[in-house]
């Protein structure tokens, strides 16, 4: 096996619209002072060693100015296509990784909006995820969170092209396609706590994480 395929790549996904939110991009929104998605980037900074960023063209100055300075190398992978949902965003994401590490890299993916994403899970599911195409938290025995998991950059890519090209909405659609694991929410809060999985719609949620980091 290439070294390079070693790596723990991370990918952000940020090429949504923000509506709910309002008139700004939620993902470099400053929290507390520092834009959401450098949160997001800076709690990844110890479990993953590449980053890949997702978003539309007219977002990228924006966030590679959030991102100044990050301390692991950044590549930008931006969406030929925007406003296609977060599973082409997640493939666009992944296929930044498998450019960068090739099919078989790992990368773990997360929404720009999840600023308490836990590293102890983050690693928890690059475990998980060694023999397998990807690592999925389920909540409630219903819900996959397949913005904050873990999956093998190749496979995911091509089964989220795949569901694409069928019409399919559904974003765990793809999954079904590959050999994935299961996380079970009481699993995933063995190593992190409710809030890793918190996202960001509006700007009451955004005032309500600002009060508990402030
Ligand atoms: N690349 C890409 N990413 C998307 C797209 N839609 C949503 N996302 C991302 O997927 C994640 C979850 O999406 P939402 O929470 O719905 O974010 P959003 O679409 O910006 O917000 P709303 O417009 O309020 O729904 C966020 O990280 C978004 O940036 C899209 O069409 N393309």
């Amino acid at each position: 096996m290439e070294a390079e395929e070693h790596h723990r790549y991370a990918v952000v996904i940020a090429g949504g619209r923000s509506t709910r939110f309002g008139d700004r991009d939620k993902a470099v929104a400053p929290l507390a002072g520092t834009p959401m998605i450098r949160r997001v980037a800076d709690r990844l900074l110890d479990a993953t060693d590449r980053l890949v960023v997702n978003c539309r063209p007219d977002q990228r100055d924006a966030i590679a100015n959030a991102l100044d300075s990050y301390p692991n190398p950044v590549q930008y992978a931006e969406d030929e296509d925007p406003d296609l949902g977060p599973m082409a965003g997640i493939r666009t994401g992944l296929r930044g990784v498998e450019g960068w590490g090739g099919p078989d890299a790992l990368a773990f993916v997360v929404a720009c909006d999840m600023p308490f994403v836990e590293p102890s899970l983050v690693e928890y599911l690059f475990d998980r995820a060694a023999d397998h195409d990807a690592a999925v938290p389920r909540l409630d025995d219903e819900w996959f969170q397949t913005t904050q998991a873990a999956y093998r950059a190749g496979p995911m890519a091509d089964a989220c092209d795949d569901a694409l090209a069928a019409g399919e909405g559904k974003i765990i659609a793809p999954l079904f396609e590959l050999d994935y694991v299961v996380v079970e929410d009481d699993e995933a809060l063995e190593y992190a706590d409710e809030s890793t999985f918190e996202n960001i719609n509006t700007e009451e949620e955004f005032e309500a994480a600002e009060r508990r980091l402030g």
